[in-house]
C-alpha cells in the first residue's frame, strides 16, 4: 500500500466523522459562504513571479519542516513579499495542517487562498469555502473523470477556483474538462516521492493553451523557474524552501527579489 493509499483511507474516515459533526446546512450558514472570492488564475496571468507560496509543517516525504511558526505570521509575511497567492494544507494527520489554519490565513491576509488537501467529497469543497478558501486542488491520481467533472463543477457554482494536478499523460488525458481553470503537474510522484522538474517539462506541452499552468513541489531555486517558464508556466507552487526557514516570508522576498522580472 502507497502513502497515498493510506492518506485516502484515513480522510474517508476523517470525512465521514466531519459530516456526521457539521451538517453542510450549518457549513453554507457561515459568513464566509457568502464571501466573494479571489482569483488566483487571473492574478497568475498577469503576476510577474507567479509564486503560489505554501503553509507546510510537516510531509509524508520530509518529516518536520517546522513547527514553530503561527500562520498569520507566514500569511503576513508571504503578502508582503508580493507572491500571487498561498496554499494552506489542512490536513492533520500526514501534514499538521488544520483548517483553522486556513481561517487564520484568510483573517491575515488578501491573497488568493488554496486549501490544499486531499479532496474526496463534495462535503470538502462547502468547507472550503466555509472557511475562506478561494481555490481548491483536486488531485486526478485519486478521482475518476466523473468526480473530477462534478467536484470541479460544484466549485465552479461556488465561484471557486479549480487547481487540477496530474503527474502523468494518463491523468492529464482524462481529467481535461472546461471546468477546469489551473493545470498544476506535480513533481512529486505522490506514491514514491521522487521529484523531478523533468516531469513538468514534459508534460507541458500535452496542457491545452486554456489552462494556467502550474508547476509543484521540489522548486528551491530560482533558476528552476527560469527553466521553467519557456514550457509555459505561470505559477509555481513552492511550499518546503520558504517553511524550512524562521521567516517564510522574508525568504519568499529574497527569492522574488533574486528572480527579477
Ligand atoms: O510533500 C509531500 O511529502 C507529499 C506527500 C504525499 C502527498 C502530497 C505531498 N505534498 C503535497 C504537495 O503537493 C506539496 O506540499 C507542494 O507541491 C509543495 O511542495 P514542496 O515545495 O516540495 O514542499
Amino acid at each position: 500500500m502507497t502513502i497515498l493509499d493510506k492518506i485516502i483511507i484515513d480522510k474517508r474516515k476523517e470525512v465521514d466523522l466531519r459530516k456526521s459533526l457539521i451538517p453542510i446546512q450549518q457549513l453554507e450558514a457561515s459568513i464566509l459562504f457568502e464571501s466573494e472570492t479571489l482569483s488566483l488564475t487571473q492574478k497568475l496571468k498577469t503576476s510577474q513571479s507567479g509564486i503560489i507560496a505554501e503553509h507546510k509543517r510537516r510531509s509524508p516525504s520530509k518529516s518536520v519542516i517546522n513547527q514553530s511558526l503561527n500562520v498569520q505570521d507566514v500569511a503576513k509575511g508571504y503578502e508582503d513579499a508580493g507572491v500571487c497567492g498561498m496554499s494552506v494544507l489542512t490536513d492533520g494527520k500526514y501534514f499538521g495542517g488544520s483548517l483553522d489554519d486556513l481561517i487564520v490565513a484568510r483573517a491575515s491576509c488578501d491573497l488568493p487562498l488554496l486549501r490544499k488537501e486531499f479532496i474526496i467529497d463534495e462535503y470538502q469543497i462547502i468547507e472550503a469555502k466555509a472557511y475562506g478558501a478561494d481555490v481548491i486542488l483536486l488531485i486526478a491520481a485519486i478521482l475518476t473523470r466523473d468526480e473530477i467533472k462534478q467536484f470541479s463543477e460544484l466549485a465552479k457554482s461556488l465561484y471557486l477556483d479549480v487547481l487540477l494536478e496530474v503527474h502523468n499523460e494518463e491523468e492529464l488525458h482524462k481529467s481535461i474538462m472546461p471546468s477546469l481553470d489551473m493545470l498544476g503537474v506535480n513533481n512529486r510522484n505522490l506514491k514514491t516521492f521522487e521529484v523531478s522538474l523533468e516531469t513538468s517539462k514534459q508534460l507541458s506541452e500535452q496542457i491545452p493553451n486554456d489552462f494556467v499552468k502550474v508547476s509543484e513541489s521540489g522548486i528551491s531555486a530560482v533558476e528552476a523557474i527560469k527553466e521553467l517558464r519557456p514550457y509555459g508556466y505561470k505559477g509555481f507552487l513552492i511550499g518546503e524552501n520558504f517553511m524550512k526557514t524562521d521567516n517564510p516570508g522574508a525568504s519568499a522576498i529574497e527569492f522574488i527579489n533574486t528572480l527579477g522580472t
